[in-house]
C-alpha cells in the first residue's frame, strides 16, 4: 500500500437550496519522500481535496489513509501551511515556532533545541526574540515552515505557500523548502497556480480538470530536472518543453 491513497473520494457543498460538487472520484496515490503538486483551474476542489487529506472535511465519499491510518481529523502526522502565515502577532518568532509542540505536549528542552537549530538552517537564528511584524514577508513564511516541521509531522500540505510573495523571495523559499523536505525525508503535497513552481519543485505533478475537479493527468517529472535545485530546473530545456505541454492542457479549461 502506498504512504497515501486517496480512494474514490466524491465531494459536495450542500447549502440551503444548491448543491456544488467539488470532486469526483478522486484517486492517487504518494510515495513515502515524493514531493506532488496539484495544478488545475480555478474552483477545480484543490484546497477542498487537501482539506480532506488534512482530516478538516469528511469527504460525502471516499476514504484518504496516510501511513496506513485511515484518516478521518487531523492528526500530528500531518503538518499544513498556508498562504498567510498565521504567526501570532503577540508571540515572539521562538514562541510562535515552538507553540504547536505545546499544544500536542511536547514541548521538551530536546524538542526545543531541534526547533532552534532549524530556526538557525533556515537563517532565522538573530530573530527569535522578535515578533512577526519585525520581519519580512519570506522571513515569516520561513518561521510559518519552522512551525509546520517543529511538531515533526511524517507529511506536508503545502496550500499556495508562496504565492503573497514577491518573485525573488519566491524562488529562494522554493529552493529552501526542497532542500529542507529532502534533508527531512518528507512527504509534500503543493497546491499551486504557478506551472513553473511545480514543474520545479515536484517529482509529479497531477492536473485537475475544471470544476467538478477530477484527475485529468500525471506528470512525472523528468529526472534531470528532479536532480536540480528549483532555481536551476527553471533553467533548462526540458522544464519549458514541460511548461508548454502544461499550459495547453490547462488552456483548454479556460472558458474567459
Ligand atoms: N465552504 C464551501 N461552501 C460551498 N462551496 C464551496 C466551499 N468551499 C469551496 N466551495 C466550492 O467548491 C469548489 C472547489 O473549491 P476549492 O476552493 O476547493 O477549489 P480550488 O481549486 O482550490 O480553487 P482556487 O484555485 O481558486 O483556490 C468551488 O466551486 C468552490 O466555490
Amino acid at each position: 500500500m502506498s504512504f497515501l491513497s486517496v480512494e474514490h473520494v466524491h465531494h459536495v457543498y450542500f447549502s440551503k437550496d444548491s448543491a456544488t460538487v467539488a470532486l469526483e472520484d478522486v484517486k492517487l496515490n504518494v510515495e513515502e519522500g515524493e514531493f506532488i503538486s496539484f495544478l488545475g483551474p480555478s474552483g477545480c476542489g484543490k484546497t477542498t481535496l487537501l482539506s480532506i487529506i488534512a482530516g478538516l472535511i469528511k469527504p460525502v465519499e471516499g476514504t484518504v489513509t496516510i501511513a496506513n491510518k485511515i484518516i478521518t481529523k487531523p492528526d500530528s502526522i500531518i503538518g499544513y501551511m498556508l498562504q498567510q502565515d498565521y504567526l501570532f502577532p503577540w508571540k515572539t518568532i521562538e514562541e510562535n515556532v515552538t507553540l504547536g509542540l505545546k499544544v500536542i505536549g511536547q514541548k521538551t528542552t530536546e524538542n526545543k533545541q531541534k526547533t532552534l537549530a532549524l530556526l538557525k538552517e533556515m537563517g532565522l537564528e538573530n530573530v527569535e526574540n522578535q515578533y512577526p511584524s519585525q520581519l519580512s514577508g519570506g522571513m515569516r513564511q520561513r518561521a510559518a515552515l519552522v512551525r509546520t516541521l517543529a511538531t515533526n509531522p511524517k507529511i506536508l500540505l503545502l496550500d499556495e505557500p508562496f504565492s503573497a510573495l514577491d518573485y525573488q523571495t519566491k524562488l529562494r523559499l522554493e529552493d529552501l523548502v526542497v532542500q529542507t523536505l529532502k534533508d527531512y525525508k518528507k512527504t509534500a503535497l503543493l497546491v499551486t497556480h504557478d506551472i513553473g513552481e511545480a514543474i520545479a519543485m515536484s517529482d509529479r505533478i497531477y492536473v485537475f480538470s475544471a470544476k467538478p475537479g477530477r484527475i485529468n493527468r500525471t506528470y512525472l517529472i523528468p529526472k534531470e530536472l528532479r536532480e536540480l535545485a528549483p532555481f536551476y530546473a527553471r533553467q533548462h530545456p526540458s522544464f519549458s518543453k514541460l511548461f508548454q505541454q502544461i499550459w495547453k492542457e490547462l488552456d483548454q479549461f479556460e472558458t474567459e
